[in-house]
């Protein structure tokens, strides 16, 4: 596969006017995405209990995946050898890998931080491992993924502004180190974009000072971290606005780790184009559904005769075929297929909401499709 030196781009087809909400298209060597997007992850080269016709099946563009997991096991060089990712795995359409600083501090038992690095334990088998820039940039190459994240300091919530204020500076540090680290790997071959993070957890000031070192490094899309850690989602949405306007306009623009339904509405609402979580999937297999109007739990005695779709608006497999009466007595018995058909829905509902949204916005109406899906959905149970 030969990658023109545009392998990388992004269009926007269409911006909000009222809300600043967009419509783009991300051209990458293996398909162009259309945003707003949501993206499936699969932490293990496996979207859970989704195998990838399926996956294809329910529309889904691009695929995330976790570069400290796959490290740890089955090793980047077992992954590598495999054909990377997407031979490993056989997923032929866009990959994006987190780049493990997050993860380290979500999931190591032990971790030492420094501006070196990361010193930690392996949350397997105890075993000591360093991750920092360079290791992240060579882990990410070996797993072959499309779009790579600079290595980053997430900080978590709350937190004080001192420490806020130290995350922002080595992150600062550590892009720079990436950014070096990932055209060293690459030696000028344009098959990996590296997106950048901007850090300053909920103060304005601290995110517009990391947008500040972050964006004159002129990566090809940028992700807002530090959120969706605990925050309540006033602080979420308030730190949007103030990067609204300062975030490249003509490159994507990426929330991580974001979330719910009502969520990817209020971030696009706020200029975002790029959403992933593990809700869809980790709701999936408790028996939550996502609906137009709320949450459903599927385990309630209220379903055990209600023998329509779990959303009569869905047109996914799981709603198309079967009813809540069924897919409650699936999960009640333990079957798997009922972990397989929550989660397909789930997946569909967000990869289907980022579709109407980009339509929305594209003939102008994107205000009042906000404005009836915030309605009708209240972010609890329906
Ligand atoms: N490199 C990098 N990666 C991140 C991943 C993230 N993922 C999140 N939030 C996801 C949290 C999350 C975890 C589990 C569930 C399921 C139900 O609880 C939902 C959300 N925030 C995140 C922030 C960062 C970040 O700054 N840097
Ligand atoms: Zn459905």
């Amino acid at each position: 596969m030969n990658f023109p030196d545009t392998a990388f781009s992004f269009t926007l087809d269409a911006v909000c006017p009222v809300t600043g909400a967009r419509a783009g298209t991300l051209h990458t060597p293996r398909g162009d995405i259309q945003t707003p997007v949501f993206m499936p992850v699969g932490t293990q080269a496996t979207v859970k209990a989704m195998a990838p016709f399926e996956l294809e099946e329910m529309g889904a563009r691009i695929i995330l995946a976790n570069t400290y997991h796959l490290y740890l096991r089955p090793g980047a060089d077992i992954v590598a050898e495999g054909g990377g990712l997407h031979g490993f795995m056989q997923w032929k359409r866009p990959i994006l890998t987190d780049s493990g600083g997050f993860q380290v501090f979500s999931l190591s038992t032990l971790n030492r931080i420094s501006d070196e690095g990361v010193w930690c334990r392996s949350h397997h088998d105890g075993t000591p491992h360093v991750m920092n820039p360079e290791w992240s940039m060579s882990v990410q190459k070996q797993l072959g993924s499309d779009i790579a994240m600079c290595f980053d300091q997430c900080a978590p919530w709350p937190c004080s502004r001192e420490e806020a204020e130290g995350a922002v500076r080595r992150t600062a540090l550590w892009a720079a180190r990436s950014k070096e680290a990932h055209a060293r790997e690459w030696q000028g071959e344009r098959r990996q974009a590296l997106f950048g993070i901007v850090q300053g957890s909920v103060w304005e000031d601290l995110r517009l000072r990391s947008a500040k070192d972050i964006i004159p490094m002129d990566f090809p899309g940028y992700a807002v971290g530090g959120l969706s850690v605990g925050e309540p989602h006033g602080d979420m949405y308030r730190i949007l606005d103030s990067l609204k306007g300062v975030l490249p306009s003509g490159k994507p623009r990426y929330l991580m780790g974001v979330g719910r339904p009502d969520n990817l509405v209020e971030g696009v609402a706020r200029g975002i184009d790029m959403f992933d979580c593990v809700l869809p999937t980790r709701n999936g297999r408790n028996g939550t559904l996502f609906t137009p109007y709320g949450a459903v739990n599927i385990k309630k005695k209220q379903y055990e005769r209600d023998f329509t779709p779990v959303d009569p608006e869905c047109d996914c497999y799981a709603c198309r075929t079967f009813t809540r009466a069924y897919i409650r007595h699936l999960y009640r018995s333990g079957e798997i297929l009922a972990s397989r058909l929550c989660s397909w829905h789930n997946l569909r509902f967000l990869i289907r909401l980022g579709e109407e949204m980009r339509k929305a916005i594209l003939e102008g109406r994107f205000p009042e499709f906000r404005r009836a899906f915030l309605g009708r959905f209240s972010g609890g149970e329906a």
